[in-house]
């Protein structure tokens, strides 16, 4: 009797393992699963990961200890994760690959209806390629970053001045506030008021359903993010409605969308115009806040990088006549753009994407059965001392050398790059412009811990003291 327990535990162990590189060699002829441990049954690794990432805090030694058992290898590892089966895929070479097989790796966003189905993230193929360079042409080229830049100074001016009069403010917080009221203004014009923090609050649950098990009953994150949804896009459908009828150009996103016409002349419709409204939110809101709140803090821990940084912003201030800079102007500080770069590679903020094996792939001989998940462990790549020399330490002048190919995706790869991610650098570089020009602040919390998940964020937000210079 007592022998049954420690059998029924090696069988609880090794059953995953077993069960999938059974049913792998039956399927596909006797080829081989990449190696790894695929964990308990239903949880698969949860707990491993949960481990590392959640309470000894060290997410790195998650993927250091399976190199440690496994070797390098393919630069992937079979895993249970996240309530799949799925490849952890960890080197340069192999991310590329991933990347680059795009019929055979193909983006499944969780909920995606939450987001819109018509959204960028909702198709694939052609009718991708159309929506993204719909939504390219009206926020991340030269002109759209040009008019963005002047619409969003006016409020990280205000927002500044107004948090050196307090004694302390919550980094994280605020500056998502500003995000969002910018966000407002340069996806719809809409000023700060009830009706943007009706949005806001509509985008909170909304996201929350994103993440959540898509059970459609009261009472679930999932239903109220439907909620949230359709009350937002009656907002939004509402100013566009008005917007026809009126006839007058107001030059943000939506008016865009609205007018772009397509090589054949076609126009987006009202549902996709909305949709991408939403999915761009959805991407840039948490994202620039977090690059942002980075920023604040890594220059409060790095006062000699923050001297540099300030000196490049202080000589292009004294060269001007206005408050404003343009995006043309903040674009070329070198100094800066390294501080943003670095502080992007170093946050995080996207720690790993997702791909489902729409087939079985062959990979160095193995295989990565069709309906498996692939999670590009972006953070890896970013945090691996082969890739980047003492990569935990902030140095904005590693940026004077070349990086080795695919070791920097932070905005990810192939044709699903971030649509945002110019947008997103200029964003943090023009707010660092007016920071580190007019105030000095420090972390109250220096040695705040900081929470991995479900990004990254050092536990008090980074609360700082702010006063002017
Ligand atoms: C530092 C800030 C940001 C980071 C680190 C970031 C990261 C990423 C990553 C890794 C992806 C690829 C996802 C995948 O392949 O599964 C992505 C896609 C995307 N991002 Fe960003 N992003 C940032 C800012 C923004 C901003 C400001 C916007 C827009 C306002 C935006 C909109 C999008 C959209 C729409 C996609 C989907 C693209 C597609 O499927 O074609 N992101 N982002």
């Amino acid at each position: 009797m007592l022998g049954v327990v420690p059998l029924l535990m090696w069988l609880m162990w090794w059953w995953n393992n077993v069960w999938y590189e059974l049913v792998t060699t039956v399927r596909s002829g006797g080829t081989r699963l990449p190696p790894g441990y695929m964990g308990l049954p239903v949880i698969g690794e949860l707990f491993t990961f949960l481990l590392y990432f959640k309470f000894l805090r060290r997410p790195e030694d998650y993927i250091n200890s399976k190199r440690i058992k496994y070797g390098d290898g393919i630069g992937m590892y079979k895993t249970h994760l996240f309530g799949k089966p799925s490849v952890i895929v960890f080197s340069p070479t192999a991310t590329k690959f991933v990347f680059r097989a795009e019929e055979s790796f193909k983006l499944k966003w969780p909920n995606v209806e939450l987001v819109g189905k018509t959204s960028l993230v909702g198709v694939h193929g052609k009718k991708h390629a159309r929506v993204r360079s719909f939504v390219s042409k009206s926020i991340n080229q030269p002109e759209a970053l040009r008019r963005i830049a002047s619409i969003v100074q006016p409020r990280m001016i205000s927002a500044l001045a107004s948090w050196a009069k307090r004694p302390t403010i919550t980094s994280y917080k605020e500056i998502k506030k500003v995000t969002f009221e910018n966000i407002g203004m340069f996806f719809a014009s809409f000023e700060p008021g009830p009706r943007l923090d009706m949005l806001s609050e509509y985008f909170v649950g909304l996201l929350n359903g994103v993440r959540s098990y898509p059970m459609n009953l009261p009472g679930f994150a999932y239903y109220h993010g439907l909620q949230c949804r359709k009350k937002a896009i009656a907002i939004l459908e509402e100013e566009l409605k008005n917007r026809k009828k009126a006839n007058e150009s107001m030059g943000d996103l939506m008016d865009g969308l609205m007018r772009l016409k397509d090589e054949e002349g076609c126009q987006l419709s009202d549902i996709e115009v909305l949709d991408n409204i939403v999915s761009l939110l959805v991407g840039g809101y948490e994202s620039t806040t977090l690059a942002t709140m980075w920023a604040v803090y890594y220059l409060a821990k790095y006062p000699k990088v923050l001297q540099k940084l300030r000196d490049e912003n202080m000589s292009l201030k004294s060269s001007k006549n206005e408050q404003l800079v343009t995006s043309d102007e903040i674009l070329k500080m070198k100094y800066t753009m390294k501080v943003v770069e670095e502080t992007i590679r170093l946050a995080n903020i996207a720690p790993f994407i997702f791909r489902t094996a729409t087939k079985d792939v062959t990979y160095e001989g193995y295989t990565i059965p069709k309906g498996w998940n692939a999670i590009l462990w972006l953070r890896y790549l970013h945090t691996d001392p082969e890739n980047f020399n003492d990569p935990l330490c902030f140095n904005p002048d590693r940026w004077d050398a070349t990086m080795a190919p695919g070791t920097y995706q932070v905005f990810g790869g192939g044709s699903r790059i971030c649509a945002g991610n110019m947008l997103a650098r200029l964003q943090v570089a023009i707010f660092l412009y007016h920071l580190s020009t007019g105030y000095k602040w420090e972390l109250m919390n220096p040695d705040a811990k900081v929470k991995y998940l479900s990004n990254p964020k050092p536990e008090d937000g980074a609360e700082i003291r702010i006063e002017k210079l």
